[in-house]
């Protein structure tokens, strides 16, 4: 499998929202009509007002059974329009949250079935986001947005035919001044995608750049590389601005002016001006004029917040495209015939992967894993040696070539069962947020006290937990807190061991480590061996010297294969990278 291409976020596919809300179509369609009804209910009391102007200036002597019957009408409009806006926003938020629930429910499920390779690339921001941000953006078009939109529509059509009941020109006047608002909402939202599109692309780097700063705090404080880091998020905060600042210039003047037409200012103004001079002529009568000064100059108060549920819907459509992006992200295939694997020797057999298709991660790479040995993965920054572990528990799958285990490609095996045979040691997801024996225990829960404490010792940690203050039941912050590296790389080895599984990937800790730390981390990967087949992604060669087989990595191949001693008198890379770290000339 080669990884698809990156991700933008933030991009509407068209017709995501539409197959999102397909299981509560009968709800919104419910919501909408309540919302239209309870709209309709609500213009009721004005044009009531209107007519009990119009029945006291035309037959003041007569009036008041009438202007009753006009305030009972109006009452009525007033409590219907209450009830059933209530029952609307039921109905919405009855619908939303079933939805979000299913939803909720359909991406962590669908989470279990990604391959974990897609975690280490998209990292939680993804997940996080799906599961609150483009939630939260869906239920603002359910249970607001949809309600409002039907509202304001209504609103218009019946305070409009009332109005062209009264007077034709006048409605026509009023109509263009809200006709104008449109016209200029549509030249001020014209380029809304692209500017949105650099906002958001613009937000993700100054939250990237966030994180990279907080996370390499310690490493920026050390050694003052500060300076980089906040240079990039510098300039994604200038990009930020300058993204809203282009927006901001480019719309000022068409926005204003669709808030100009759009406001009841506007409508007042054509109105009483139009009006006053129809009055004059004699071509309308001043209750008519009322009636409009009344109806008329409402209007734009239900249509704004119409303005803002169009955004709203916006937004919806990308949390839409970005939920169905991740929902239709393709599982992890599962094999239709599984094998049993027979041992468990791990064999990598012109193994060839690729991320994007194009470079080669990994090329053409040979090499058997026997059990009860270690073979270690060597080279430079960049050389292929997580890409190349991480396709033993098919973070990733192959795109060329074949990895066994137990003589069966991974591929023909259930992947619960491949990954419970083994015990997988990566640095990022190293330690939990809790006790030290609970982080031991999570290799075999349910394993006795007396068995951590055995798996401690075998990794030679045992001591070391014993000095902490609460012993084994010290809690540890996620990073592992007040433990060294050395220290850290022993507790998972340790979890490991418990774990019983196997086959072991370890990628051992970047850091450097002191000379104590590494011979005691050596002792502890010779105690993991013992009859599992382990493969150390390593960093420090100091630690494997010990090895069975070095396997060394450069640009994605196999360079050099053999111990640390052959490889020694080899003279090769790895020589040269010994001779590196111990600070003398090859
Ligand atoms: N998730 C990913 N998406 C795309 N390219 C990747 C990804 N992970 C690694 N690569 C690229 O694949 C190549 C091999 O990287 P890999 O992490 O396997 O090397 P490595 O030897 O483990 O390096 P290091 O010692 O720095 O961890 C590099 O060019 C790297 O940029």
């Amino acid at each position: 499998m080669s990884a698809s291409a990156p991700e933008i976020p933030g991009l509407a596919a068209p017709g995501s929202l539409r197959r999102l809300f397909t299981p509560i179509r009968g709800h919104l369609a419910l919501c909408a009509i309540l919302s239209a009804l309870s709209a309709a209910a609500g213009i009721v009391p004005y044009i009531a007002v209107a007519e009990i102007a119009r029945v006291m200036l035309e037959n003041p002597a007569g009036a008041a059974s009438t202007v009753w019957t006009w305030v009972a009408v109006g009452a009525a409009g007033a409590g219907l329009w209450l009830l059933l806006a209530v029952q609307s926003a039921r109905v919405g938020h009855f619908a939303d949250a079933s939805l979000l629930h299913d939803l909720r429910r359909r991406i962590v499920r669908h989470l279990g079935s990604l391959p974990l390779g897609w975690f280490r690339a998209a990292g939680s921001g993804k997940v996080k986001r799906a599961m609150t941000g483009d939630l939260e953006e869906m239920h603002e078009v359910i249970a607001h947005a949809l309600g409002q939109l039907t509202g304001a529509v209504t609103v218009i059509a019946v305070g409009a035919a009332y109005l062209f009941a009264v007077d034709a020109r006048m409605t026509l006047i009023a109509l263009a001044v809200l006709a104008l608002m449109a016209l200029f909402y549509r030249i001020a939202m014209r380029s809304m995608t692209t500017h949105m599109n650099r906002l958001i692309a613009a937000e993700a780097r100054i939250s990237a750049a966030s994180i990279e700063y907080a996370d390499g705090i310690q490493v920026v404080k050390t050694f003052g590389t500060g300076g980089r880091v906040l240079r990039r998020f510098d300039e994604a905060v200038d990009e930020h601005t300058r993204a809203f600042a282009d927006w901001v210039a480019e719309v000022q003047y068409s926005s204003a002016m669709s808030r100009l037409f759009g406001s009841e200012m506007a409508v007042l103004a054509a109105v009483a001006a139009t009006g006053l001079a129809f009055v004059a002529d004699g071509t309308l009568g001043v209750a008519d004029l009322v009636a409009f000064l009344v109806v008329a100059v409402g209007l734009p108060t239900s249509i704004l917040p119409a303005v803002s549920a169009a955004q709203g819907v916006r937004k919806g459509r990308m949390g839409a495209a970005n939920i169905e992006r991740l929902l239709s992200r393709a599982p992890l295939p599962e094999p239709s015939l599984a094998s049993t694997p027979t041992g468990h020797e791990v064999e990598f057999d012109r193994v060839t992967f690729s991320y994007d298709g194009v470079t080669n991660a990994v090329e053409d790479v040979s090499a058997v894993c026997p059990p009860g040995s270690v073979t270690a993965l060597v080279g430079p920054s960049g050389a292929g040696k997580t890409t190349l572990a991480s396709l033993l528990p098919r973070f990733y799958d192959v795109t060329d070539g074949a990895v066994r285990v137990g003589g069966v490609d991974v591929r023909s095996i259930p992947s619960t069962e491949l990954l419970s045979s083994m015990s997988l040691v990566f640095q990022d997801v190293a330690l939990l947020r809790d006790s030290v024996a609970e982080n031991i225990r999570i290799g075999r829960p349910g394993a006795s006290d007396d068995e951590v404490r055995a798996a401690a010792t075998a990794a030679h940690i045992h001591d070391v937990i014993e000095l902490l203050p609460q012993g084994y039941d010290t809690p540890l912050d996620g990073g592992g807190g007040s433990l060294s590296g050395g220290e850290r790389q022993r507790l998972t080895i340790a979890r490991a061991i418990l774990s019983g599984a196997p086959v072991v990937v370890l990628d051992e800790a970047t850091a450097a480590l002191d000379p104590d730390s590494e011979a005691a981390v050596q002792d502890a990967l010779a105690g993991l061996a013992d009859g599992k087949t382990v493969i150390v992604i390593a960093h420090r060669l100091h630690t494997i010297v010990g090895a069975d087989q070095i396997l060394v990595l450069d640009g994605g191949r196999l360079v050099e294969r053999g111990s640390h001693d052959d490889l020694l008198a080899h003279g090769g890379l790895y020589a040269r990278m010994w001779a590196a770290q111990e600070g003398v000339p090859a």
